[in-house]
């Protein structure tokens, strides 16, 4: 496993010295929250509840509800946790990252595999035991795709990272959806469709912004092995095949005119960002803005989703 997988000593028992360099700090108990990635997790836990609320037409079941967004919360928190185990090496070479607790000395790795490991177990079982098996099959796809297929494989190794590691973000609304209505209907796969094509202009945005870092770190993301005008073309096509998926959720009624309202006019504005980045005289600010608004559109388009039936 260490010449195949040299990030994944400790999975095999063998000696971790990857942060040997560093002192041993003290854990802070916001080590606990940020090795979670607490950001990210509720940014997912925002498309779970947009699931469970597209699913639940005939009104809101409050026990499923609580129960699906905790046992959910707790397999994102594990995925996030284990990404931070196995890249702890990557992150102490990005500005971005060094400061995160592993890469600064302030967690030891073996502790944080085995939190991500008991947070995973622990909300499998819930979402198995309390919800159905269905969402918790979702639960463990999502899991083995974002911390094996793209964080322990495909981000070190190919430009494909960043499509393939879509797929586990665009479980979590899934999961809620299926939480509900116990099926994987047309509804769900739009929904799954939706998130799929949102995260490539999202996260290509941040490459951009921060390419001499991933450069460094030898990271292969598409801006660093093919260019900004490449990188630029793939989020303009990204954007427009989300944007026609986002109109099919209100085609199958699963919600109504203010969010088609909401998505008219924030998909436009999102194409017509993507086509200013052909003219931008800076890439980089222009990145920024990018990254802010797919944020900002998502959100827009869940509290839509939502409230709008
Ligand atoms: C291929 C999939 C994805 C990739 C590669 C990706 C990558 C990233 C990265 C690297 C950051 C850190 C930005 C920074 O530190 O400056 C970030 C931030 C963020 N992402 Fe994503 N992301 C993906 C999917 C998602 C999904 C599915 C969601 C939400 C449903 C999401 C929501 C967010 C939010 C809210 C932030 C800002 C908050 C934070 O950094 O804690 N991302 N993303
Ligand atoms: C069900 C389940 C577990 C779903 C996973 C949901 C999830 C966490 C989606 C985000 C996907 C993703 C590739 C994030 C970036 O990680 P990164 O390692 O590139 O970010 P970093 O560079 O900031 O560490």
């Amino acid at each position: 496993m260490e010449r195949l997988w040299p990030h994944l000593e400790s999975l095999s028992g063998e000696k971790d010295n990857s942060n040997t360099e560093v002192s041993v700090k003290p854990t802070t108990w916001k080590d606990y929250f940020h090795i979670t990635k607490i950001g990210i997790t509720l940014s997912n836990l925002l498309s779970t509840l947009t699931g469970i609320s597209l699913a639940s037409r005939e009104g809101w079941q409050t026990g499923t509800t609580v129960l699906t967004l905790v046992s959910t919360a707790l397999v994102i928190a594990s995925g996030c946790t284990l990404n931070n185990y196995i890249d702890r090496d990557i992150d102490s070479r990005m500005a971005r990252t060094q400061k995160r607790a592993l890469p600064d000395g302030r967690m030891q790795p073996q502790k944080v595999l085995w939190i991500g490991i008991t947070l995973g177990v622990l909300g499998i079982s819930l979402l198995g035991l309390f919800v159905n098996l269905l969402s918790a099959m979702l639960g463990l796809l999502g899991l083995f795709v974002y911390v094996w297929i793209y964080t322990a494989w495909l981000k070190r190794t190919s430009t494909l990272s960043t499509v393939i590691g879509g797929i586990s973000g665009a479980i979590p609304p899934v999961m809620g959806y299926s939480a509900v209505s116990g099926t994987l209907d047309l509804t769900a796969w739009i929904l799954f469709i939706f998130m799929f094509l949102w995260q490539p202009p999202h996260f290509l945005a941040l490459a951009m912004r921060r390419i001499e870092e991933y450069r460094a770190a030898g990271i292969p993301l598409l801006p660093v092995v093919r260019g900004f005008t490449e990188t630029k073309q793939q989020m303009l096509r990204y954007t427009t095949a989300m944007v026609l998926t986002s109109f099919l959720i209100f085609e199958v009624h699963a919600a109504g005119k203010g969010y088609l309202t909401i998505a008219i006019g924030m998909g436009i504005l999102y194409m017509a960002f993507c086509v200013a980045g052909f003219f931008a005289k800076d890439n980089i600010v222009w990145a920024q803005k990018m990254f802010r608004y797919s944020l900002l559109y998502l959100i827009a388009m869940f509290i839509g989703m939502i409230v709008s039936r």
